[in-house]
């Protein structure tokens, strides 16, 4: 098979994209493909796969696969690099436009040029708090704030948010000292999150700046982790470390994010979207 795609990345959180509104897929090939794009030596290099497809609820629609094959339901970055691909290949013609996800529909504006979208601004909605709905095992209608949480004999505290994907967010006090590597796939995997979950290690700069680096679920480590930063922020804020309605500039590996949690509730998501290669992908399954 001969698969058109584009590479794009938000910050080095890369995905290969293939556009369903002029190539189809099977659904049971999704999976294997995931992993066979993801794969640097025996495919393209990726954190996963996007696809860009027809939607009957909004614009466009986005479906993202991690490099593991599972399916998750929402990604940040992708959302950029989903809205940059649809207004500059003209499957859009205005500039904000809503995009499905398995997690719920957001609304994206994308900045610049048709020949060259550089900045995309994202209306997450609203973060899921509620312990059942992230999902964490436990007392489902309260919240996981600050809450004890052992591991691996390391005594630390979480504080859980979803954003139409589950994140559990740990404040350190220097970035240096994140068990990124040790505690991330641990942590990730541990049956007290049912469904997985992606793991944020972040230090608080000042009022305005977070430092931030993540292992994802089902990609392990990455450059960025555009639902991670919105979590991060929402989480800093339920922690009384920033205030709600000022844009709070995220460190991540690859670069930085702008993220505001307005005082209606909702997050605010704003950065870049690049692309990099375009071609064929040639599969034999
Ligand atoms: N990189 C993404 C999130 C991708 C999905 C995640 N690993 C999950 O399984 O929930 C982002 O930018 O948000």
């Amino acid at each position: 098979m001969n698969i058109p795609f584009t590479k794009m990345h938000g910050l080095g959180n890369s995905y290969i994209f293939v556009d369903l509104f002029k190539f189809s897929l099977a659904e049971d090939t999704l999976s294997d493909l995931a992993q066979t794009v993801s794969d640097q030596n025996f495919g393209i290099g990726s954190d996963g796969l996007i696809l860009i497809h027809p939607s009957e609820v909004a614009e466009v629609g986005m479906r993202i696969f991690n490099k593991d094959g599972s399916e998750g339901k929402n990604c940040g970055n992708g959302l950029r690099c989903v809205a940059k691909y649809a207004y500059e290949e003209e499957l859009i013609n205005q500039k904000k436009f809503a995009i499905e996800t398995k997690g719920g529909n957001v609304t994206a504006e994308v900045h610049g040029d048709r020949a060259c979208i550089d900045q995309v601004t994202v209306d997450m909605g609203e973060p899921i708090l509620e312990r059942s709905r992230i999902p964490m095992q436990g007392d489902h209608a309260s919240k996981v704030v600050a809450e004890p949480f052992e591991i691996e004999g390391e005594k630390m505290s979480v504080t859980a948010v979803s954003m139409g994907n589950p994140h559990a967010v740990f404040f350190v006090d220097q970035m240096d000292n994140a068990p990124l590597y040790e505690l991330g796939p641990i942590i990730s995997n541990d049956k007290r999150f049912p469904e997985g979950v992606n793991v944020e290690f972040i230090e608080k700069v000042n009022d305005e700046e977070l430092h931030f680096r993540v292992w994802e679920r089902g990609s392990g480590v990455t450059q960025a982790c555009g639902t991670g930063a919105c979590a991060a922020v929402v989480a800093a804020t339920l922690n009384q470390a920033l205030n709600q309605d000022k844009e709070i500039t995220v460190h991540l590996a690859g670069g930085d994010l702008y993220i505001t949690w307005a005082s209606d509730g909702r997050v605010w998501m704003r950065g870049k979207a690049e692309t990099t290669i375009a071609g064929t992908f040639y599969w034999e399954r």
